[in-house]
C-alpha cells in the first residue's frame, strides 16, 4: 500500500494524542501520603491538582519532592489518601478499593500494573544511571524502547528529542565522554523522548550553565504548553523564568500554590532572600530565621 503525504502525516502522531482528553487534570492528589524508605511518611496529607502548564515544586532540603515525584512517576505506591493520574486511579485509598491492592507503604509500585500510564510519562530523576559506553543516541533510543515508543516512530522521536536539547552534535558521543551538564541534557532528553503528557523533572537545572539554563527555560515554556510538567528546583529564579504557576511543599504537604507573582508578594523587605521571589518563599515557610540558621 502506497502511503499518501496525509497518511504518512498521520502515523508520526501518537494514538495518546488521538485519544479524547476524559480527565480534567493530569495529576489529583488528595490527602496523599507516600513514604521514603520504610520509615518516614516523606508525604504526609498533600492536596495538589495540576493540569496542563509548567509548574514550579519548590520547598526546603528534606520537604517531600523527590518523594512526591517519585510517587508521581509510579515508582513508589502511595501509603494513603489518593492519588489519580489522567483521570485513573493509581495509588492510596482509591486504588485499594477498586483494585483490590493493599496500602502497600513504601512499597515499589507493580510495573505491569502502571505500564500504560508510564507510556505517557517522561521522568527525570536527581540521579539516574547509564551505560557510560552508550552513545548519546543510545541512550535515548534504549529509553525510547523502555517506554514502548512504536519502532518505527524511534529515529525520529530520538533525533528531535536530542536537538531540544541542544545535543544533536553530541548525539554519537559516548556518555562517559559528556561533561556533567550534557549528561543531564540526555537526561531530559531521555524524559521527553515519548512526547509525555506528564514530565516530571527532578532539579533538571543542577550542572546546567547559565546559558544552558536560559535554553532549558525556553524549552520548559514549550512544552507546557501542551504538557503537564512538573519542576522540582532549589532555583526559585527558575520559576519566575518558566513557572506558570508554584506549589511550595514542606514537611510532606503544600503549603501554598499560586503565580510567581502571588510568591513574589507573599514577601516583604524584612524576609530573608535577594529577590522578591526568594523573601516570598522565606515568608511563606514556618520561621524565616530558621531558615537563615539552617545552614
Ligand atoms: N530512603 C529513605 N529512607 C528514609 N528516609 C528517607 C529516604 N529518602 C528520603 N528520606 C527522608 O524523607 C524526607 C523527604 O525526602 P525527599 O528526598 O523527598 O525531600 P526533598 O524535598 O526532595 O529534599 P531535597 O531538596 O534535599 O532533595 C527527608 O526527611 C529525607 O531525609
Amino acid at each position: 500500500m502506497n502511503l499518501g503525504k496525509d497518511d504518512r502525516m498521520m502515523s508520526a502522531v501518537s494514538a495518546a494524542e488521538l485519544a479524547p482528553k476524559t480527565y480534567a487534570w493530569e495529576i489529583r492528589a488528595t490527602g496523599l501520603k507516600v513514604r521514603a524508605g520504610r520509615g518516614k511518611m516523606a508525604v504526609d496529607g498533600l492536596d495538589l491538582t495540576l493540569g496542563t502548564g509548567v509548574h514550579g515544586l519548590l520547598g526546603p532540603n528534606g520537604a517531600g519532592k523527590t518523594t512526591l515525584i517519585r510517587a508521581l512517576a509510579t515508582v513508589l505506591r502511595p501509603a494513603g489518601g489518593e492519588l489519580e493520574l489522567f483521570g485513573r486511579h493509581v495509588g492510596g485509598a482509591g486504588a485499594a478499593g477498586k483494585r483490590g491492592g493493599g496500602s502497600g507503604a513504601g512499597h515499589r509500585s507493580g510495573s505491569g500494573r502502571h505500564r500504560e500510564l508510564r507510556r505517557r510519562i517522561g521522568y527525570l530523576p536527581q540521579e539516574f544511571g547509564y551505560y557510560k559506553r552508550f552513545t548519546v543516541r543510545e541512550f535515548v533510543e534504549y529509553m525510547a524502547w523502555l517506554k514502548e515508543v512504536p519502532k518505527k516512530d524511534v529515529p525520529a522521536a530520538v533525533q528531535r528529542a536530542v536537538e531540544r536539547v541542544g545535543l544533536a552534535d553530541r548525539a554519537d558521543a559516548r556518555m562517559k565522554t559528556l561533561s556533567g551538564g550534557m549528561v543531564r541534557r540526555a537526561g531530559i532528553a531521555q524524559a521527553i523522548v515519548n512526547d509525555p503528557s506528564l514530565l516530571l523533572l527532578d532539579e533538571p537545572t543542577v550542572g546546567l550553565d547559565p546559558g544552558q539554563r536560559l535554553r532549558f527555560r525556553e524549552l520548559l515554556v514549550q512544552l507546557g504548553a501542551d504538557t503537564c510538567v512538573v519542576v522540582s528546583t532549589h532555583l526559585v529564579e527558575d520559576v519566575a523564568a518558566a513557572c506558570t504557576d508554584v506549589a511550595l511543599v514542606a514537611d510532606g504537604r503544600l503549603v501554598f500554590t499560586g503565580t510567581p507573582d502571588d510568591l513574589a508578594g507573599a514577601g516583604s523587605p524584612d524576609h530573608v532572600g535577594d529577590t522578591p521571589l526568594e523573601r516570598g518563599y522565606s515568608a511563606l515557610l514556618h520561621d524565616p530565621a530558621q531558615e537563615r540558621s539552617a545552614w
